[in-house]
């Protein structure tokens, strides 16, 4: 099994990411060991009816990486592109980001391969249907709690409380988090990633000593991340001035109204034909001036091609994953870019399915503003954390939210010891 997931590219960067940090830690090899390698790797055939009448089946993955500190915690994924090594690597990374922002989860992740874009909504259903019934001896609000990734949304969410809640007896809302608020799903939990990504964005601009009333930032990915990333950083006074998505991309250096894209998108299905901004070749967007670069769609998009060519002071990693080892190691020889490193830049959706589930939990629904100052408090202490900790050791950002997540469950791993 080892080979077999370090034979998938994005798993070996999350491998190399970890030995990197445990060399750093110096973590005994029983505790790297109990630490790398995920605890339940789940592979299920999801067989549907098609609109067609044909029957086709899916292939769908759960990965718990670990369940020492709590129930296991993180997205489900719809996309073309899913394999087990990828969800792999997902369950690691929310493995980390759970343990730096200290909730009290292990991390997970989900996937079916599949391309929602071309499937009807009933037969979306019906697969998210089937996948959740196969997951059901392995999930619960106390073992392991989905939520949205791309190509999910909270209506995903509503059809896997239903099977959960039917099977049961009674309505079980824990079960999942970013439902449909009146399905008790949280407040704020739709632009949460979003809020975080352009909360950090904005302090890190702040350390770079740019005023981000006057400050650029160009997007990749207009889903919900990328979304309200750009909506909140519209908000704080940045200027928008690209976007792209899996349909092509825009740019205007005066500035995109992204609420307006955003009603464009909805009736389009893509960014492509947005009169109000030019279109772009996707990756030459990425490489223009700019003060935020803000990658929120697939890994490996910044690589050893692309890394030395940006111009941006802050690349906040709101996508898992979005740079490569190779890129790293150029970014880490600039000292012109201020890099938010995923685990920390995206974690505003994990801590907002922690508040969601806490008020599943007792029953109590709090308000949005509530939820945003918390959330708030939360990323600024973890962001404070991190800096602090990668400028006393001399660390890149990446590997300083790292060590401060691994450091909690390597202790967790000692004190709980080893089953003979
Ligand atoms: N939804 C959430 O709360 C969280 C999501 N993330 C991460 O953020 C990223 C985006 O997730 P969501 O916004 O939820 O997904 P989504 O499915 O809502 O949106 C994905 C966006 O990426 C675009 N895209 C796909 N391929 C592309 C390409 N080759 N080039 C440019 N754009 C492309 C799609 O067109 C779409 O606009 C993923 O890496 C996900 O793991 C991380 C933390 C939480
Ligand atoms: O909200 C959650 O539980 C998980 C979000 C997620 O999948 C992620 O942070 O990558």
């Amino acid at each position: 099994m080892k080979e077999q997931l370090l034979k998938n590219p994005v798993f070996q960067m999350a491998a190399e990411q970890f030995d990197r940090t445990a060399d750093f830690l110096k973590l005994s090899n029983d505790v790297r060991e109990r630490c790398k390698w995920p605890k339940r790797l789940l592979t299920v055939s999801i067989p549907i009816k098609r609109d067609s009448g044909e029957t086709e089946v899916f292939f769908g993955y759960r990965v718990q990486h670990e369940l020492s500190r709590g129930p296991v915690k993180g997205g489900l994924r719809f996309h073309p592109n899913v394999k087990l090594g990828e969800v792999a690597a997902l369950a690691m990374w929310m493995n980390w980001k759970c343990a730096l922002m200290g909730l009290p989860f292990g991390g997970g992740k989900g996937g079916v391969t599949c391309d929602p874009r071309s499937m009807s909504e009933a037969e979306l259903e019906n697969m998210t249907r089937r996948y959740t019934a196969e997951m059901l001896p392995f999930i619960g609000p106390q073992t392991d709690v989905m939520a949205p990734d791309m190509g999910t949304n909270e209506q995903v969410m509503a059809w896997m409380l239903d099977v959960y809640s039917s099977h049961a007896g009674h309505l079980v809302p824990g079960v999942v988090t970013g439902k449909p608020v009146n399905l008790q799903g949280s407040e704020g939990r739709t632009a949460a990633t979003g809020h975080g990504v352009a909360f950090l964005a904005t302090r890190a601009l702040t350390k770079c000593k740019i005023r981000h009333e006057n400050a650029t930032a160009i997007i990749q990915g207009f889903g919900n991340v990328g979304y309200h990333a750009a909506l909140t950083m519209e908000r704080f006074g940045v200027r928008i001035i690209g976007i792209s998505d899996v349909t092509g991309a825009v740019h205007n250096p005066e500035g995109i109204n992204v609420k307006e894209l955003g009603k464009h998108v909805a009736k389009s299905g893509g960014v492509v034909g947005f009169t109000a901004a030019d279109s772009i070749d996707p990756a030459d967007l990425l490489v223009q001036p700019c003060d935020v670069l803000v990658p929120a769609a697939l890994e490996r998009v910044i690589t050893s091609k692309n890394a030395g060519k940006l111009k941006c002071r802050v690349l906040a990693e709101a996508a898992n994953g979005p740079t490569t080892t190779e890129a790293d190691a150029i970014l880490e020889r600039r000292d012109d870019i201020f890099m938010i490193p995923d685990i920390l830049c995206n974690a505003g959706g994990v801590t907002v399915s922690y508040f969601e589930w806490v008020q599943n939990l007792q029953r109590f629904q709090w308000s949005e503003q509530e939820v945003l100052t918390k959330l708030d408090t939360m990323m600024a202490k973890a962001f404070d954390r991190v800096i602090t900790f990668a400028q006393r050791n001399k660390l890149p950002h990446r590997v300083a939210a790292l060590a401060l997540g691994i450091k909690e469950v390597a202790n967790v791993k000692k004190q709980r010891g080893l089953f003979p």
